[in-house]
């Protein structure tokens, strides 16, 4: 099956945000759920709110030491490379997010070190991802995205790099009218209707344009 994003773009929005309710299978939800599972505990980073899987590397200032990815995240990288979401590159890096009910992530940027293309497939639950305009003093809502459990979305330009976005920390969600990709939804909402928050696995896959070669030398010398 060959995907169209543009059929995906959300039109009544600044741009761009383009969402793909169903991108995966069940059985690709449960596979990528077992495989997070499977990772040996040290893998995890544990965080005040949530905890975390880094892959292909950590994205630095000086560039990324790159580091194998494990094949069965390769294929859904190349799931979303083959979007041809980050034009003439391919994804090489995966952040992975767990979020029980009642966590979330503050409001950010992904900032320099990334092409400027955020994508993320979403398992196990659905979330709420907000995003806002302004400085600390005065932040206004732009809208909200209603991400379902085996949905893409990506995220680009002013959605990169105008708003911030973030995921508060509740345990379940009221829709509302902010929330702008309710008739995209694989299912059926209503405004009103509350969801109840489960156990949440976000892929974010994005490519990092600057890699290093490792230089034992330099790393010895300058302790970087
Ligand atoms: O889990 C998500 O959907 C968002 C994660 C995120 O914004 C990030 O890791 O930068
Ligand atoms: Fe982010």
């Amino acid at each position: 099956m060959s995907i169209n994003i543009d059929d995906y773009k959300l039109q009544n929005v600044p741009n761009t945000i383009y969402y793909i309710p169903n991108f995966i299978t069940e059985e690709e939800e449960n596979h990528i759920l077992k495989k997070v599972y499977e990772a040996p505990k040290p893998k995890w980073t544990c965080l005040k709110s949530r905890r975390l899987q880094d892959y292909g590397g950590i994205p630095r200032r000086n560039g990324m030491i790159t580091e194998p990815i494990p094949e069965w995240l390769q294929f859904y990288m190349d799931k979303v490379s083959d979007l041809n979401v980050f034009q003439s590159v391919r994804a090489n890096h995966v952040l992975i997010n767990e979020y029980e009910p009642g966590q979330g992530i503050m409001a950010h940027f992904d900032g320099m070190l990334f092409f400027p293309v955020i994508t993320t497939i979403s398992c196990g639950s659905h979330t709420v991802l907000e995003f806002i305009e302004g400085s600390d003093g005065n932040r206004q809502p732009v809208c909200n995205l209603l991400l379902e459990r085996r949905s893409l979305v990506i995220l680009t330009n002013d959605f990169y790099k105008k708003y911030m976005h973030l995921i508060d920390e509740r345990d379940s969600d009221v829709l509302d009218e902010n929330c702008i990709n309710l008739d995209k939804c694989a299912d059926k909402y209503e405004v009103g209707t509350e969801l109840k928050r489960q156990t949440r696995i976000s892929l974010t896959i994005r490519n990092v344009p600057k890699l290093c070669k490792v230089n034992l030398f330099d790393m010895l010398m300058t302790g970087k």
